[in-house]
Protein backbone atom coordinates (compact mmCIF):
# COMPACT_ATOMS: atom_id res chain seq x y z
CA UNK A 1 0.00 0.00 0.00
CA UNK A 2 1.39 3.27 -1.33
CA UNK A 3 2.68 5.90 1.60
CA UNK A 4 3.93 8.20 -0.26
CA UNK A 5 4.04 9.25 -4.37
CA UNK A 6 6.29 11.33 -5.71
CA UNK A 7 6.04 12.62 -9.18
CA UNK A 8 8.53 14.41 -11.47
CA UNK A 9 10.04 15.57 -8.54
CA UNK A 10 13.07 17.96 -9.73
CA UNK A 11 15.29 20.37 -8.46
CA UNK A 12 17.85 22.83 -10.16
CA UNK A 13 20.56 24.86 -8.60
CA UNK A 14 20.85 27.89 -11.50
CA UNK A 15 22.20 25.79 -14.51
CA UNK A 16 22.73 22.49 -12.53
CA UNK A 17 20.06 20.32 -12.77
CA UNK A 18 20.39 17.90 -9.38
CA UNK A 19 17.66 15.88 -9.26
CA UNK A 20 15.38 15.57 -12.59
CA UNK A 21 11.90 13.96 -13.15
CA UNK A 22 12.28 11.54 -10.48
CA UNK A 23 9.26 9.07 -9.53
CA UNK A 24 9.11 7.14 -6.49
CA UNK A 25 6.66 5.39 -4.71
CA UNK A 26 7.56 4.42 -1.12
CA UNK A 27 5.02 1.62 0.25
CA UNK A 28 4.19 1.07 4.18
CA UNK A 29 6.25 -1.05 6.07
CA UNK A 30 8.80 -1.38 2.96
CA UNK A 31 12.27 -0.45 3.48
CA UNK A 32 13.34 1.43 0.52
CA UNK A 33 17.26 2.00 -0.56
CA UNK A 34 18.10 4.94 -2.48
CA UNK A 35 21.35 4.24 -4.15
CA UNK A 36 23.65 6.01 -5.88
CA UNK A 37 26.81 7.14 -6.59
CA UNK A 38 28.59 11.14 -5.14
CA UNK A 39 26.90 13.49 -6.45
CA UNK A 40 23.92 11.13 -8.32
CA UNK A 41 21.62 13.45 -5.99
CA UNK A 42 20.42 11.89 -3.19
CA UNK A 43 20.65 14.14 -0.07
CA UNK A 44 18.96 16.25 -2.34
CA UNK A 45 16.11 14.56 -3.16
CA UNK A 46 16.11 13.72 0.66
CA UNK A 47 15.90 17.29 1.54
CA UNK A 48 13.00 17.60 -0.55
CA UNK A 49 11.40 14.96 0.87
CA UNK A 50 11.99 16.13 5.00
CA UNK A 51 10.89 19.56 3.45
CA UNK A 52 13.80 21.29 3.63
CA UNK A 53 14.00 22.26 0.43
CA UNK A 54 12.14 23.47 -2.32
CA UNK A 55 11.44 21.36 -5.36
CA UNK A 56 11.89 23.40 -8.46
CA UNK A 57 9.05 21.32 -9.95
CA UNK A 58 7.11 17.75 -8.99
CA UNK A 59 4.78 16.79 -6.31
CA UNK A 60 4.87 14.71 -2.90
CA UNK A 61 2.06 13.70 -1.65
CA UNK A 62 1.02 11.37 1.14
CA UNK A 63 -1.85 9.04 1.17
CA UNK A 64 -3.97 8.45 4.08
CA UNK A 65 -3.58 12.12 6.22
CA UNK A 66 -5.28 14.65 7.09
CA UNK A 67 -2.54 17.61 6.85
CA UNK A 68 -1.19 18.70 3.92
CA UNK A 69 1.86 19.89 5.25
CA UNK A 70 3.67 16.64 5.17
CA UNK A 71 7.00 17.20 7.36
CA UNK A 72 4.99 16.27 10.50
CA UNK A 73 4.51 12.58 9.52
CA UNK A 74 8.46 12.84 8.45
CA UNK A 75 11.95 11.62 11.06
CA UNK A 76 15.02 13.11 9.35
CA UNK A 77 18.46 12.19 9.80
CA UNK A 78 20.48 14.33 7.95
CA UNK A 79 23.90 13.14 6.32
CA UNK A 80 25.88 15.34 8.78
CA UNK A 81 23.46 15.60 11.90
CA UNK A 82 24.66 18.33 14.27
CA UNK A 83 25.12 17.70 18.10
CA UNK A 84 25.48 19.54 21.59
CA UNK A 85 28.44 17.58 22.82
CA UNK A 86 28.22 19.20 26.14
CA UNK A 87 24.36 18.05 26.15
CA UNK A 88 23.69 13.95 27.81
CA UNK A 89 22.13 11.88 25.17
CA UNK A 90 19.04 12.39 27.60
CA UNK A 91 18.91 16.03 27.81
CA UNK A 92 19.16 16.12 24.00
CA UNK A 93 16.21 14.12 22.71
CA UNK A 94 14.17 15.94 25.61
CA UNK A 95 15.50 19.04 24.04
CA UNK A 96 13.84 17.81 20.71
CA UNK A 97 11.26 16.41 22.25
CA UNK A 98 10.03 20.25 22.96
CA UNK A 99 11.35 21.43 20.18
CA UNK A 100 8.64 19.32 18.52
CA UNK A 101 6.01 20.70 20.82
CA UNK A 102 6.11 17.79 23.51
CA UNK A 103 5.57 18.96 27.16
CA UNK A 104 8.31 18.98 29.81
CA UNK A 105 7.17 15.23 30.80
CA UNK A 106 6.33 13.69 27.75
CA UNK A 107 9.70 14.41 26.32
CA UNK A 108 10.74 13.08 29.35
CA UNK A 109 9.26 10.39 29.10
CA UNK A 110 9.78 9.95 24.98
CA UNK A 111 13.56 10.63 25.55
CA UNK A 112 13.72 7.44 27.66
CA UNK A 113 11.70 5.62 25.37
CA UNK A 114 13.68 5.83 22.62
CA UNK A 115 16.98 6.06 24.41
CA UNK A 116 15.59 2.48 25.20
CA UNK A 117 14.95 1.66 21.51
CA UNK A 118 18.06 2.89 19.96
CA UNK A 119 19.93 0.20 22.47
CA UNK A 120 22.35 3.28 24.10
CA UNK A 121 19.61 3.85 27.46
CA UNK A 122 23.06 2.82 29.23
CA UNK A 123 24.81 6.11 28.27
CA UNK A 124 21.83 8.12 28.70
CA UNK A 125 23.76 10.44 31.21
CA UNK A 126 27.15 10.76 29.37
CA UNK A 127 27.97 13.52 27.14
CA UNK A 128 27.22 13.16 23.57
CA UNK A 129 30.75 14.39 23.19
CA UNK A 130 32.71 10.99 24.58
CA UNK A 131 29.76 8.84 22.44
CA UNK A 132 31.22 6.46 19.47
CA UNK A 133 30.00 7.27 16.02
CA UNK A 134 27.49 4.47 15.90
CA UNK A 135 26.23 5.88 19.37
CA UNK A 136 25.81 9.24 17.83
CA UNK A 137 24.09 7.80 14.71
CA UNK A 138 21.93 6.06 16.77
CA UNK A 139 20.60 9.14 18.81
CA UNK A 140 19.95 10.64 15.75
CA UNK A 141 17.85 8.54 14.48
CA UNK A 142 16.53 8.61 17.95
CA UNK A 143 15.73 12.39 17.51
CA UNK A 144 14.33 11.44 13.93
CA UNK A 145 11.64 9.32 16.07
CA UNK A 146 10.74 11.97 18.34
CA UNK A 147 7.60 12.60 16.64
CA UNK A 148 7.02 9.02 15.73
CA UNK A 149 6.88 9.58 12.10
CA UNK A 150 5.22 7.33 9.25
CA UNK A 151 8.52 8.00 7.41
CA UNK A 152 11.72 7.96 8.73
CA UNK A 153 14.52 9.33 6.19
CA UNK A 154 18.00 8.48 6.98
CA UNK A 155 20.07 10.45 4.35
CA UNK A 156 23.68 8.07 4.38
CA UNK A 157 23.08 6.66 7.94
CA UNK A 158 26.05 4.48 7.78
CA UNK A 159 28.61 5.84 5.49
CA UNK A 160 31.17 7.35 8.11
CA UNK A 161 31.04 4.89 10.76
CA UNK A 162 33.33 2.00 11.53
CA UNK A 163 32.97 -1.76 10.78
CA UNK A 164 31.16 -2.03 14.48
CA UNK A 165 29.38 1.05 14.73
CA UNK A 166 28.34 0.37 10.91
CA UNK A 167 26.73 -3.04 12.10
CA UNK A 168 25.39 -1.48 15.09
CA UNK A 169 23.12 0.73 12.96
CA UNK A 170 22.24 -1.84 10.48
CA UNK A 171 21.23 -3.85 13.26
CA UNK A 172 19.08 -0.96 14.78
CA UNK A 173 17.52 -0.25 11.18
CA UNK A 174 16.64 -4.11 10.50
CA UNK A 175 14.91 -3.67 13.76
CA UNK A 176 13.21 -0.84 13.08
CA UNK A 177 12.02 -1.76 9.65
CA UNK A 178 9.37 -3.80 11.80
CA UNK A 179 7.65 -0.95 12.58
CA UNK A 180 8.07 1.80 10.28
CA UNK A 181 8.29 2.87 6.91
CA UNK A 182 11.96 3.71 6.06
CA UNK A 183 13.74 5.22 3.00
CA UNK A 184 17.58 5.79 3.28
CA UNK A 185 20.26 6.72 1.02
CA UNK A 186 23.75 4.70 0.27
CA UNK A 187 26.18 4.73 -2.11
CA UNK A 188 27.09 1.16 -0.83
CA UNK A 189 25.28 -1.45 -2.26
CA UNK A 190 25.92 -3.86 0.22
CA UNK A 191 24.32 -2.04 2.60
CA UNK A 192 21.43 -1.68 0.41
CA UNK A 193 20.85 -5.48 -0.45
CA UNK A 194 21.40 -6.59 3.29
CA UNK A 195 18.55 -4.31 4.43
CA UNK A 196 16.27 -3.22 2.02
CA UNK A 197 13.23 -4.94 0.24
CA UNK A 198 13.60 -2.28 -2.78
CA UNK A 199 16.14 -0.72 -4.33
CA UNK A 200 15.95 2.79 -6.47
CA UNK A 201 19.35 3.56 -8.12
CA UNK A 202 19.61 7.37 -9.20
CA UNK A 203 22.66 8.28 -11.51
CA UNK A 204 23.00 12.37 -12.49
CA UNK A 205 19.86 13.28 -10.91
CA UNK A 206 18.08 10.73 -12.88
CA UNK A 207 16.26 7.04 -12.09
CA UNK A 208 18.35 4.96 -13.45
CA UNK A 209 16.99 1.10 -12.71
CA UNK A 210 14.35 0.52 -9.86
CA UNK A 211 13.10 -3.24 -8.43
CA UNK A 212 13.01 -5.42 -5.56
CA UNK A 213 16.05 -7.25 -5.31
CA UNK A 214 14.64 -10.04 -6.54
CA UNK A 215 13.32 -8.51 -10.08
CA UNK A 216 16.82 -6.48 -9.78
CA UNK A 217 18.52 -9.95 -9.28
CA UNK A 218 16.53 -11.82 -12.34
CA UNK A 219 16.25 -9.22 -14.75
CA UNK A 220 19.55 -7.56 -14.59
CA UNK A 221 22.15 -10.62 -13.87
CA UNK A 222 23.36 -12.24 -16.65
CA UNK A 223 25.11 -15.52 -17.10
CA UNK A 224 28.78 -15.69 -17.10
CA UNK A 225 31.62 -18.07 -18.17
CA UNK A 226 34.61 -17.87 -15.98
CA UNK A 227 37.78 -19.38 -18.02
CA UNK A 228 40.97 -19.86 -16.21
CA UNK A 229 44.16 -21.39 -18.62
CA UNK A 230 47.33 -22.95 -17.83
CA UNK A 231 48.77 -20.86 -19.51
CA UNK A 232 47.91 -16.98 -20.90
CA UNK A 233 44.88 -16.27 -23.31
CA UNK A 234 45.46 -13.15 -24.63
CA UNK A 235 45.99 -14.51 -28.44
CA UNK A 236 43.11 -16.75 -28.34
CA UNK A 237 40.40 -14.34 -27.48
CA UNK A 238 40.25 -11.81 -29.78
CA UNK A 239 38.34 -14.70 -31.98
CA UNK A 240 36.17 -15.44 -29.30
CA UNK A 241 34.60 -11.71 -29.55
CA UNK A 242 33.20 -12.89 -33.24
CA UNK A 243 30.92 -15.70 -31.20
CA UNK A 244 27.37 -14.14 -31.59
CA UNK A 245 26.35 -15.59 -28.13
CA UNK A 246 28.77 -13.48 -26.57
CA UNK A 247 27.83 -10.15 -25.16
CA UNK A 248 30.83 -9.23 -23.15
CA UNK A 249 34.27 -10.19 -22.93
CA UNK A 250 36.73 -9.19 -19.72
CA UNK A 251 40.27 -10.32 -18.93
CA UNK A 252 41.60 -9.41 -16.11
CA UNK A 253 44.87 -11.32 -15.80
CA UNK A 254 46.68 -12.62 -18.87
CA UNK A 255 45.54 -16.40 -18.31
CA UNK A 256 41.63 -15.61 -17.19
CA UNK A 257 38.78 -14.11 -19.01
CA UNK A 258 34.81 -12.96 -18.09
CA UNK A 259 32.50 -14.00 -20.72
CA UNK A 260 29.12 -12.61 -20.50
CA UNK A 261 26.55 -14.47 -22.44
CA UNK A 262 22.90 -14.41 -24.00
CA UNK A 263 23.07 -18.25 -24.28
CA UNK A 264 24.61 -20.75 -22.03
CA UNK A 265 24.11 -24.25 -23.08
CA UNK A 266 25.48 -22.88 -26.62
CA UNK A 267 28.41 -20.88 -24.95
CA UNK A 268 29.60 -23.51 -22.97
CA UNK A 269 29.53 -25.92 -26.03
CA UNK A 270 30.87 -23.69 -28.37
CA UNK A 271 33.91 -22.37 -26.10
CA UNK A 272 34.69 -25.99 -24.96
CA UNK A 273 34.95 -27.01 -28.32
CA UNK A 274 37.17 -23.21 -29.40
CA UNK A 275 39.69 -24.03 -26.92
CA UNK A 276 39.64 -28.09 -27.17
CA UNK A 277 39.82 -27.67 -30.73
CA UNK A 278 43.22 -25.12 -30.33
CA UNK A 279 44.76 -27.21 -28.06
CA UNK A 280 44.72 -25.05 -24.66
CA UNK A 281 44.79 -26.30 -21.75
CA UNK A 282 41.69 -24.90 -19.11
CA UNK A 283 41.95 -24.77 -15.61
CA UNK A 284 38.99 -23.78 -14.59
CA UNK A 285 35.61 -23.26 -16.56
CA UNK A 286 33.04 -21.91 -14.58
CA UNK A 287 29.82 -21.21 -14.55
CA UNK A 288 28.84 -17.79 -12.51
CA UNK A 289 26.18 -15.14 -12.55
CA UNK A 290 26.80 -11.23 -12.55
CA UNK A 291 26.57 -9.50 -9.19
CA UNK A 292 24.18 -6.73 -8.35
CA UNK A 293 27.79 -4.86 -7.65
CA UNK A 294 28.26 -5.69 -11.29
CA UNK A 295 25.39 -3.77 -12.31
CA UNK A 296 25.76 -1.32 -10.01
CA UNK A 297 29.30 -0.42 -11.31
CA UNK A 298 28.18 -0.37 -14.96
CA UNK A 299 25.30 1.94 -14.28
CA UNK A 300 27.80 3.87 -11.99
CA UNK A 301 30.21 4.19 -14.55
CA UNK A 302 28.00 4.88 -18.06
N1 LIG B 1 23.16 23.88 -2.42
C1 LIG B 1 23.65 23.50 -3.60
N2 LIG B 1 24.00 24.41 -4.53
C2 LIG B 1 24.48 24.03 -5.75
N3 LIG B 1 24.63 22.74 -6.14
C3 LIG B 1 24.30 21.80 -5.25
C4 LIG B 1 23.79 22.12 -3.94
N4 LIG B 1 23.53 20.95 -3.30
C5 LIG B 1 23.87 19.96 -4.15
N5 LIG B 1 24.34 20.46 -5.32
C6 LIG B 1 24.77 19.68 -6.48
O1 LIG B 1 23.74 18.77 -6.80
C7 LIG B 1 24.26 17.53 -7.22
C8 LIG B 1 23.71 16.41 -6.35
O2 LIG B 1 24.22 16.57 -5.03
P1 LIG B 1 23.75 15.67 -3.81
O3 LIG B 1 24.47 16.14 -2.58
O4 LIG B 1 22.28 15.63 -3.77
O5 LIG B 1 24.30 14.22 -4.24
P2 LIG B 1 24.48 12.90 -3.37
O6 LIG B 1 24.02 11.78 -4.22
O7 LIG B 1 23.81 13.08 -2.04
O8 LIG B 1 26.05 12.83 -3.17
P3 LIG B 1 26.90 12.29 -1.90
O9 LIG B 1 26.81 10.80 -1.91
O10 LIG B 1 28.29 12.77 -2.24
O11 LIG B 1 26.35 12.93 -0.67
C9 LIG B 1 25.77 17.66 -7.15
O12 LIG B 1 26.22 18.01 -8.45
C10 LIG B 1 25.99 18.81 -6.19
O13 LIG B 1 27.18 19.49 -6.47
Amino acid sequence: MSLVTITGLTKKFNTNIAVHNLNLELNKGVCTALLGPNGAGKTTTLSMLAGIMKPTSGSIAFSGVAERDFRKYIGYLPQYPVFYGWMSGKEYLQYVGQLASLSKNEAATKAGELLELVGIADAKKRKISGYSGGMKQRLGIAQALINDPLLLILDEPVSALDPIGRREVLTLMRELKEKTTILFSTHVLHDAEEICDYIYIVKNGEMAINGTLDELQNTHQQPTIYIEGEKELDEWLPKLKQYSFVSELVSNTPKTVTVTVTNVETARRELLNYFGSLNVPIRKFELVRTSLEDLFLKVAKK
